[in-house]
C-alpha cells in the first residue's frame, strides 16, 4: 500500500489498533535503522549470536495484540492498582507471545515494558499527547506495585543490585527521561540542523547511549562496557554526529569497540523505539510522512 494510503487507513482505525500499529512500527524502524553500534540492524546481528533482523521483525509483530489489549484496558480506566495489575498480566502474556514467536529468545522484553506503559498512557490521553505528558502518565502506572510482578533474578535486576543503577524499572518510574528529555530533543535538534532522518535517529540513539545506565551493557560487559558505550557515543556526537564523515567514523569505531567487548546497548535501543513512538504521536511528522 502507498505510504499516504497506509497513513489514512491508520488514522481511521480504532485507537487501540492505531496505537498498537505505531508501537510495532517503532520497533521495526528501530531494528532496521543502520548502522547502530553492536545492535541488530540491516548489516547483521551486532553483538548478539541469537538475534537477527528477521527475528526482530517477527517479535515486533507478535507484540501487536498485547499493545492493542493494553490500550483497550487503559481507555477510560482510573490509573490505579487494578489497571497496573491488568497491564502487568497483559505484559507477561505479551512476553509469552514474543518468546513463542522467537523460539525462546528475548528480543524485546525491555521494549515491551517501555512501549506497553506508553501505549497505555496514550490511550488514557485519548490516543495522542505530548511526550512529557505521556511519560508522566506512564510513570504513575509504573510506580504502582504489581503483586504479581516477576521475582528478582533477571539479568537487569541483578545488574541494578550489583552496580546500583535504576534500570528499566527506574527509568519508567521517572517518566522515561532518557526518551522524553534526551532522545526526543536530540532527534528534533538533528532534524533542525538539517541531518537526514536516518542520521537524526542515529544521533538520538547516541544521545541516549551517552547518558543511560543500560543494564544490558552492564550485564554483558560490566562498567568497562558501559563506559566504552557512554564515552564512544559522546565522542561520535562531539565529532558532528552520524550525518558527518567524522561522526560516522567515530560511530563505526564505537561499533567495533563494543563488538570486541561483546557489549550491546539493548536498553538504549528500546528507548529509541520509545522516542520514535512518542514522536509519531506528539511530535512533528518527519519529512515525507
Ligand atoms: C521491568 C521489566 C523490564 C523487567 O526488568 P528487569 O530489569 O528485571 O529485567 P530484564 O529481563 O533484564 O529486562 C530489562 C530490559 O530493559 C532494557 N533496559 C536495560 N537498561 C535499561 C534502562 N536503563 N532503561 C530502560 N530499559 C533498559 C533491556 O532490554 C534490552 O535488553 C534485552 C536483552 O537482555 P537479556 O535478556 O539480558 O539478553 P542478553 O544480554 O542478550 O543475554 P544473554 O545473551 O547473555 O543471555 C532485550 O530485550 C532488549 O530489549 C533490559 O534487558 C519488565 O520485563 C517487567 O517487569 N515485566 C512484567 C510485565 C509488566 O508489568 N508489564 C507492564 C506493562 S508493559
Ligand atoms: N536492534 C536491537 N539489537 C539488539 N537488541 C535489541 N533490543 C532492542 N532492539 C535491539
Amino acid at each position: 500500500m502507498p505510504p499516504l494510503a497506509a497513513a489514512a487507513r491508520l488514522d481511521a482505525s480504532p485507537v487501540p489498533d492505531r496505537l498498537a500499529a505505531l508501537a510495532v512500527r517503532a520497533l521495526v524502524e528501530e531494528a532496521e535503522l543502520t548502522p547502530k553500534p553492536a545492535l541488530v540492524d540491516r548489516r547483521g546481528r551486532g553483538a548478539h549470536h541469537d538475534l537477527d533482523l528477521a527475528l526482530m521483525r517477527r517479535s515486533a509483530e507478535a507484540l501487536r495484540g498485547a499493545f492493542a489489549a493494553m490500550a483497550e484496558a487503559a481507555a477510560g480506566a482510573p490509573a490505579g492498582l487494578a489497571l497496573r495489575e491488568r497491564l502487568g498480566a497483559l505484559g507477561r502474556a505479551g512476553e509469552r507471545a514474543m518468546l513463542a514467536a522467537t523460539g525462546g529468545v528475548n528480543t524485546h522484553r525491555g521494549a515491551l515494558w517501555a512501549l506497553g506503559l506508553l501505549v497505555a498512557a496514550a490511550s488514557q490521553e485519548g490516543g495522542a499527547g505530548a511526550p512529557a505528558a505521556l511519560g508522566a502518565r506512564a510513570a504513575m502506572l509504573a510506580r504502582l506495585p504489581d503483586r504479581f510482578a516477576p521475582a528478582a533474578g533477571s539479568h537487569g535486576s541483578l545488574a541494578c543490585l550489583r552496580f546500583r543503577v535504576a534500570g528499566a524499572r527506574g527509568e519508567a518510574r521517572a517518566g522515561f527521561p532518557h526518551a522524553v528529555a534526551v532522545g526526543w530533543p536530540a532527534l528534533r535538534e538533528a532534524r533542525a540542523r538539517g541531518a537526514g532522518e536516518e542520521a537524526a535517529r542515529l544521533d538520538a540513539l547516541l544521545a541516549i547511549m551517552a547518558r543511560l545506565d543500560d543494564t544490558c551493557l552492564l550485564h554483558r560487559a560490566g562498567l568497562r562496557g558501559l563506559h566504552a558505550a557512554q564515552r564512544g557515543a559522546a565522542a561520535a556526537l562531539a565529532a558532528g554526529g552520524a550525518g558527518t564523515p567524522e561522526g560516522r567514523r567515530a560511530l563505526l569505531a564505537l561499533d567495533a569497540a563494543l563488538l570486541a567487548l561483546r557489549a550491546s546497548p539493548g536498553g538504549s535501543a528500546d528507548l529509541l523505539a520509545a522516542v520514535l513512538f512518542l514522536d509519531a504521536l506528539g511530535g512533528e511528522p518527519p519529512p515525507g510522512r
